[in-house]
């Protein structure tokens, strides 16, 4: 059995900083994000998305994709949030989906473990980038497969992983899902097609209590375990989630970043009380990502409860 934290519980506390707020949920506000610059983006036909783009004869544009990215950078910067901007990697052309190789939780920085090798590659860079800013990652994914993509910590207290097998497969969940119940989260393990590669391509958290779904495609069980959780679903196309309509960032439970051109989006967000700032990606969908996967939030404000040690199956302690 691997533990997540040694046997002694005043580990788990001595590895929180008392300075590092980490992240509690996907809507509290954000102050610290990762960013990777699309030096040497590329379309990668290892999802369903890119390999239409490419069969429709797109290749990327980098003068067009960096304009986008310092757009999207901008965007943030304006409503405060600190964007901490990694340089490409040529061995790395998806690393500006920031989002898929680590997640910030409560308790420090994790680093996942993706399930491609042209992914894999990207956690040391993105590790390096969190030193450096002192955030050390402070727990590791080592059984199964698990991406970024697939984590949405809902609200302090319950969080949901995406399971489809591909990206990331029961064993990466559970080891991540027993950092949080060790703590006393409900973690809930969603299944859903490969064909949609990551959760957050057809489930988005807006607040607390909304998120933007794919309803259609969405497991059924878990649409009503989410309503009867008091989370209402806004309802996406498949269409929509297709071109990453379904997949933005909330900067802070109302200002929330979408996808320029999915209007019917921003006005339903609108609608719904929320602050919709469309930024064009267009060079970023058609390689399969959107909003929320470019971005890896670092840090969000919160007060947290105590926190209480804890242990979890299938996930090694680092020693930074
Ligand atoms: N969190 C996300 N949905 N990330 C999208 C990643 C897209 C990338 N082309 C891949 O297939 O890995």
């Amino acid at each position: 059995m691997k533990l997540a934290f040694s046997e002694n519980p005043g580990d788990a506390r001595a590895i929180v900083r008392s300075d590092f707020r980490g992240v509690f949920s996907e809507s509290h506000a954000l102050t610290d994000v990762i960013l990777a610059r699309p030096d040497f983006l590329a379309p990668v036909p290892c999802c369903s998305v890119t390999r239409e783009s490419i069969r429709g004869g797109f290749e990327s544009d980098r003068g067009r994709a960096l304009a986008q990215h310092r757009a999207l950078q901008r965007t943030l910067e304006t409503r405060g949030v600190r964007c901490h901007v990694m340089p490409g990697v040529a061995e790395a052309p998806d690393l500006v989906f920031t989002r898929d190789a680590a997640v910030s939780t409560p308790w420090g920085l994790v680093a996942l473990k993706p399930a491609l090798p042209h992914r894999r590659v990207e956690l040391e860079y993105l590790l390096a980038t969190a030193r450096a800013l002192d955030a050390k990652p402070v727990l590791r994914v080592v059984e199964g497969t698990i991406e970024g993509g697939d984590v949405a910590i809902i609200r302090p207290g319950l969080v949901v992983i995406g399971v489809s097998g591909e990206r990331t497969d029961a064993k990466g969940a559970s080891a991540l899902a027993g950092l949080f119940t060790g703590f006393g989260w409900e973690a809930l393990l969603v299944p859903f097609d490969p064909h949609f590669l990551h959760l957050d391509t057809i489930f988005c958290m807006v607040d607390e209590h909304t998120a933007l779904a794919c309803v259609d495609v969405l497991d059924d069980g878990f649409a009503d375990a989410m309503e009867a959780r008091g989370v209402r679903l806004l309802p996406v196309t498949y269409k929509e989630a297709r071109h990453l309509g379904c997949n933005i960032l909330s900067i802070d439970g109302r200002t929330i970043v979408t996808v320029a051109g999915q209007d019917r989006i921003a006005r339903l967000l609108a609608d719904s009380g929320f602050e919709p700032v469309p930024v064009d990606i267009s060079e970023f969908t058609a390689c399969g990502g959107g909003i929320h996967c470019l971005t890896m939030p670092l840090a969000r404000l919160f007060s947290p409860a105590r926190l209480a040690p804890s242990r979890a199956d299938g996930m090694d302690k680092i020693v930074a």
